[in-house]
């Protein structure tokens, strides 16, 4: 409950649309069934195009007054945010775990590092600083004219975030946004649309206008293009898969885009690598959140020599995960998407009928997948190439590090790559051949900490996000040009002053 006493959620019967609740007159209403045990959590309501509409002109109207507040106002209401964010941890943290099955400290963790982000973006923010330059820095220019460079906002951005961080990836499009003077129309995940709607209340609480911080639920499926095609957008920040990602992007039609899509991300292992470190490094890599992250390591291309020593001490650990309920913080947990547990089951059984051996797991109950480690993987299997987001890992087995950076380059996806030596000029070698986003030596890939530039190349996304990076994204350059009279303060012809 919030200090007034009003729920935090919205529910079936009573939700916000403009700003201000609304009672439902009719039946439009989407259960938040939970994959921990199949119970309601909740549920919210499918937005009709005609609220869409009206959400979209509140955001756009209210966003110039927003803009129009000082900045440091504007940082001063994050920080708020955040605070209260950070109180209402363990509060939103219990609704998140059960909504999307991720462990009672992970779902925690996950809110206090978005107050984390709030703050830090609320203070880069105010140190977006413009830039100025005089005409004659350019060949055959009088020193006449000055142009004087700031950004200003884009206007309503769409974050459309994921399941697998419903608070974190939303809060990383709404902080940047609203900081630069931004209005947001957040879509929320269907599964984790009750712990936003539960974190965009603690932001009005804080002060945040209702009116430029709007969420519209529904299903993306039910209302995503009409949404991403509304002529009110003026930027879409999308997390996801690379295929609604690609066909968000079809249709999205001339707005600037931010896109953090799939990836199989590799580890590659050579043969003076601690082995310990690494397979430590991997299986947390691979295993956290059951392997539902964008940068879980998704495969190990190892080279042969050290190969059978390293998938011996990656099963070792990953045999001692903790497998069953979210709330008794087991490390595997039941998948979010029931599909992608057969899905999971189908690519290692193809894998091992075609030859590839189950160093452990390979069995799973309803959503629940046992922790799986498949070695002897080879090119000509699925399991090599498509992201399972479950907790399978493949071993690939490479005679060189040429094989391996081939073998890297080779997935349609390039978001993140891990190398593991003890020889520095290697890693950057390989490093710099690597068609990824970021190349992690020696530590396992992953996203943060959040002020770090996040990228994906091919199709693994579309733009830079990370703090500063994404404040750039959703703001524009204006230029003045303030045309001197070339006139000296005595009245004769300048010189070359000032
Ligand atoms: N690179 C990254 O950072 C991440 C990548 N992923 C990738 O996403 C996949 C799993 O995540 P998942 O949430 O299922 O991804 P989806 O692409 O299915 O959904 C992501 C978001 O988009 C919404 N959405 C669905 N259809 C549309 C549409 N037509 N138009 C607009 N929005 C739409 C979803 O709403 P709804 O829930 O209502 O369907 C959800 O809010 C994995 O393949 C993974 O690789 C996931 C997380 C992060
Ligand atoms: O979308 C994802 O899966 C995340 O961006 C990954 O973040 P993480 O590396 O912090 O888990």
């Amino acid at each position: 409950m919030t200090k007034t006493g009003e729920t935090r959620t919205a529910t079936a019967s009573r939700y916000r649309v403009a700003g201000r609740w609304q009672e439902v007159d009719d039946a439009r209403t989407l259960p938040v069934v939970s994959p921990v045990d199949g119970s309601v959590t909740g549920s919210v309501r499918e937005f009709t195009h005609a609220e869409i509409d009206e959400v979209f002109a509140s955001a756009g109207a209210a966003q110039r007054a927003w803009a129009a507040r000082p900045l440091t106002e504007r940082a001063d209401l994050l920080h708020r945010f955040a605070d209260r964010l950070a109180e209402s941890a363990g509060e939103i943290g219990d609704v998140l775990m059960m909504e999307i099955a991720k462990p009672a400290k992970d779902a925690r963790d996950e809110v206090v590092r978005s107050a984390d982000y709030l703050r830090h973006t609320a203070e880069d923010a105010k140190r977006i600083i413009g830039e100025s330059q005089f005409s004659d820095s350019f060949p055959g220019q009088a020193r006449n004219k000055l142009a004087v460079a700031h950004r200003v906002p884009l206007g309503t951005v769409l974050a459309i975030p994921p399941f697998n961080y419903p608070v974190n990836l939303a809060v990383s499009k709404i902080a940047p946004a609203l900081a630069t003077g931004n209005a947001v129309v957040l879509k929320p995940p269907s599964q984790g649309a009750l712990s936003a709607l539960m974190m965009c209340e603690l932001a009005y609480d804080a002060g945040v206008p209702p009116e430029v911080l709007q969420v519209v639920t529904g299903r993306g499926s039910r209302i995503g293009d009409y949404l991403v095609r509304h002529s009110g957008v003026g930027l879409i920040s999308f997390t996801g898969s690379s295929e609604t990602g690609a066909d968000l992007a079809r249709k999205a039609g001339m707005v600037p885009l931010l896109l953090e899509l799939g990836g199989k991300d590799p580890a590659i292992v050579l043969d003076d690598a601690d082995l310990d470190d690494a397979a430590a490094d991997i299986v947390a890599g691979a295993f956290s959140y059951s392997g539902q992250r964008c940068t879980a390591v998704k495969r190990v291309l190892v080279i042969d020599s050290v190969a059978d020593e390293l998938v011996a001490k990656i099963t070792e650990r990953t045999a001692k995960l903790t497998v069953g309920d979210p709330r008794d913080n087991a490390q595997i947990t039941p998948l979010v998407d029931a599909d992608a547990a057969a899905g999971a089951e189908r690519l290692v059984h193809d894998a091992v009928a075609g030859g590839a051996v189950l160093a452990l797991g390979g069995t799973r109950t309803g959503r629940l997948v046992r922790p799986t480690v498949v070695d002897h993987v080879t090119e000509d299997m699925e399991l090599a190439w498509v992201e399972p987001f479950a907790p399978v890992l493949p071993v690939l087995r490479v005679g060189s590090a040429a094989e391996a950076v081939r073998l890297g380059n080779r997935s349609e996806y390039g978001l993140q790559a891990a190398v593991f030596t003890r020889d520095i000029d290697a890693a950057i070698q390989i490093a710099a051949r690597l068609d990824v986003g970021t190349v992690q030596v020696n530590g396992r890939t992953a996203r943060g900490p959040d002020h770090f530039p996040f990228v994906g190349t091919k199709a693994s996304g579309m733009g830079t996000q990370g703090v500063k990076p994404s404040i750039e994204a959703m703001t524009r350059v204006k230029s003045l040009v303030v045309n001197l009279s070339g006139k000296d303060l005595d009245g004769t012809a300048a010189s070359s002053r000032p």
